[in-house]
C-alpha cells in the first residue's frame, strides 16, 4: 500500500499572503483555563492563503459557490507533470505530454522558491490552454503556484477561459521533489456555503 504524500503548505503566521490580502491568524480565543475544560481555536484567514480552490464566484459574479462544486472533481486519479523554468505555460509546453485519460492534471514548475514570500512573477497559463485540455478530458488543473494568471492581471483570463470550458483550479500545491507520473489526488474543500474558495488538504498517492 503506497502512503499518501501531503502536498499543502502548512498554514501558521509564516504562510505568504497575496499583497495587501488578511493575514493568517490561529489563536486559542477561549482557553482551557477560562473554560474550564478545552482550548477553543479560531482562525482568520484569505480563502487564497496556502493550498486551496478557487470557485468560480471568485471570478464571476455569477458564477458557483464552493457548495455547488462537484465533489468528484478533488479525488481520483491525476497526472503530475515537470515543467520548470517556463515563463508562461501553453500548447507548445504540453505538446508531448499524453494527456489521453487525464482528468486532473497538476503542474510542478518549480517557479515558487521561497513559499514564506509571495512571488514578484509566475509562469502563468496562457488561456488558449483551456480548450485544449478541455478536448482532452481535463477537468481540473493544479499548479504549485498562487494563480493561474500574471499576478497584475485584472481581466483574469485564464481563469475565465477554464472556466467557461469546465475545467476548475487548485492553486498553491507544494510539488517540490514530486516526480512525473499518475497519483491518486484528494483535496477536498470545505463545504463552505456562500465561499468564492476554500483551503484545501491536498494529498498525493503513486499509482501501481
Ligand atoms: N485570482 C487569483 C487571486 C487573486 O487575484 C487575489 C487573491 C487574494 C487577494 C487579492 C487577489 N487579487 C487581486 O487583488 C487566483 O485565485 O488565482
Amino acid at each position: 500500500m503506497g502512503t499518501w504524500i501531503d502536498i499543502s503548505q502548512r498554514l501558521d503566521d509564516k504562510v505568504a499572503v497575496w499583497p495587501g490580502d488578511t493575514p493568517f491568524s490561529y489563536k486559542v480565543n477561549w482557553s482551557k483555563e477560562e473554560s474550564g475544560s478545552v482550548n477553543v481555536g479560531q482562525i482568520n484567514m484569505s480563502i487564497h492563503t496556502g493550498t486551496h480552490i478557487d470557485a468560480p464566484f471568485h471570478f464571476d459574479d455569477d458564477g458557483k459557490r464552493v457548495i455547488d462544486l462537484d465533489l468528484d472533481l478533488y479525488m481520483g486519479n491525476a497526472r503530475v507533470i515537470h515543467l520548470p523554468n517556463k515563463t508562461s505555460i501553453g500548447v507548445d509546453e504540453l505538446a508531448n505530454i499524453d494527456l489521453q485519460d487525464v482528468t486532473r492534471l497538476l503542474i510542478r514548475t518549480d517557479a515558487w522558491k521561497d513559499r514564506s514570500v509571495f512571488p514578484q512573477t509566475i509562469p502563468h497559463i496562457q488561456p488558449e490552454l483551456a480548450a485544449y485540455l478541455s478536448e482532452h478530458g481535463v477537468r481540473l488543473i493544479g499548479l504549485d503556484l498562487p494563480s493561474v494568471d500574471p499576478l497584475d492581471s485584472k481581466e483574469l483570463s485564464a481563469h475565465h477561459e477554464l472556466a467557461d470550458h469546465g475545467i476548475h483550479i487548485l492553486e498553491g500545491l507544494v510539488l517540490d521533489g514530486i516526480e512525473p507520473g499518475n497519483y491518486e489526488l484528494a483535496a477536498l474543500p470545505l463545504p463552505l456555503v456562500e465561499a468564492d474558495g476554500s483551503p484545501v488538504r491536498a494529498v498525493l498517492k503513486k499509482s501501481p
